[in-house]
């Protein structure tokens, strides 16, 4: 892919940079009023919510038919009403969990001349290194929170000076928490398209040389936590999304009904999210969830989000498999994954918007 014609990024400061002034007061780019209205995550923030299904990995692909066919009803259901869940016995061992916080910090610790090396540069599309994404004006409204984004796979679009750049131990612990979630990604992809009845090879072909990209995140305490968000709503613009919250501070905020609900987290367990790829892909039988994060007022928050997208060279939009005009019409258009990205990096996170009014299909019109 390339991404010349993008627009220029603005780049901002480091959140970690600024708490360690000590700051009595919020510096006015962080400080929300619009994002809590109404819907305050004080006022209206729901207790974790033990119903969001937790799907055994294990389970789904056992030899052993009742415990297979429940997980795989389990999974389908939780994709129509949730386009959430949680995943044990995933395949991902506990040890490297274990390794990837404790050099998670190591990163965020690195001496500012470090860090310089492997921040984002004004004008890179996919704003790899550290620094917030989304952020396409001076005025807009900051995020309270540090991001180290980088494309992990294909590995041909890596980018040599951040792996470079970046603690050794993480290095090569991305690298198999990378190829960990790749076939775990092609598992859940493989059980959703038999759910939907879609042809498997569609699948396979879409995805067997996927654009997995990782956002690291750092979301510091905020001594006025309420005035201000770690993470804006938002939905992910990829088709899966694998969150590993990597310590026991609570901040991931699903929209179910209308209402905000807290995800426990349960150690060890990887949290699976429905984005706008799939929702495409699936012609709206799996809707993307919209998300969000809220700050702690004294504690940090750490996860690594794993973002999957079809190969780079593809063109996403309904699979053909499901299409049946008049009967299944196409929800969605088609379009190169490059200009799906294009539209969704040149807009601040804005709900569950952006992607799926760039795709879908007006009044039946294919051409709009
Ligand atoms: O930090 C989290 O739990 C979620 C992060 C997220 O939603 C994202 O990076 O898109
Ligand atoms: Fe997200």
């Amino acid at each position: 892919m390339s991404y010349e014609s993008s627009p220029p990024k603005v780049v901002v400061p480091s959140v970690h940079e600024l708490i360690k002034e000590k700051i009595t007061e919020i510096p006015n780019p962080y400080i929300r009023t619009s994002c809590f209205d109404h819907e305050d995550h004080h006022t209206n923030q729901s207790t974790a919510d033990h119903n969001i299904p937790v799907i055994d990995v294990q389970g789904l692909l056992s030899g052993e038919s009742v415990l297979a066919d429940s997980e795989f009803e389990k999974l389908h259901s939780a994709c129509q009403d949730w386009g959430f869940f949680q995943v044990v016995n995933h395949g991902i061992g506990s040890l490297l969990i274990e390794n990837l916080k404790s050099e998670m910090r190591n990163l965020f610790e690195l001496p500012v001349e470090e860090r310089k090396k492997i921040c984002q540069e004004p004008g890179d599309q996919m704003a790899e290194g550290f620094g917030q994404l989304f952020v396409v004006s001076d005025d807009q409204k900051r995020d309270w929170s540090d991001t180290f984004y980088l494309t992990a796979l294909p590995t041909k679009l890596r980018k040599p000076q951040l792996f470079a750049g970046m603690p050794v131990l993480l290095r090569e612990s991305l690298e198999t928490y990378s190829s960990g979630l790749k076939n775990l990604t092609m598992i859940l992809l493989g059980k959703m398209a038999k759910a939907l009845k879609m042809d498997s090879d569609e699948i396979e072909e879409l995805f067997n040389d996927c654009l997995q990209r990782m956002g690291l995140n750092y979301y510091p305490p905020c001594p006025k936590s309420e005035q201000v968000i770690g993470l804006s709503p938002h939905s992910d613009a990829g088709s899966l999304s694998i969150v590993l919250q990597l310590n026991e501070t609570e901040g991931l905020q699903i929209r179910k009904d209308g209402k905000w609900v807290t995800v426990k987290p349960i150690p060890g367990a990887l949290i699976v999210n429905i984005g706008d790829m799939l929702e495409i892909l699936s012609n709206g039988a799996y809707p993307s969830i919209e998300h969000r994060v809220v700050v702690n007022p004294t504690m940090e928050r750490f996860s690594i989000a794993t973002f999957h997208s079809t190969n780079p060279d593809a063109e996403i939009g309904p699979a053909h498999s499901l299409i049946d005009p008049p009967h299944k019409p196409a929800l969605f258009r088609r379009e190169t994954l490059k200009k799906y990205y294009q539209n969704f990096f040149a807009h601040k996170l804005n709900g569950k918007t952006t992607n799926l009014d760039f795709m879908r299909i007006q009044n039946g019109d294919p051409s709009s």
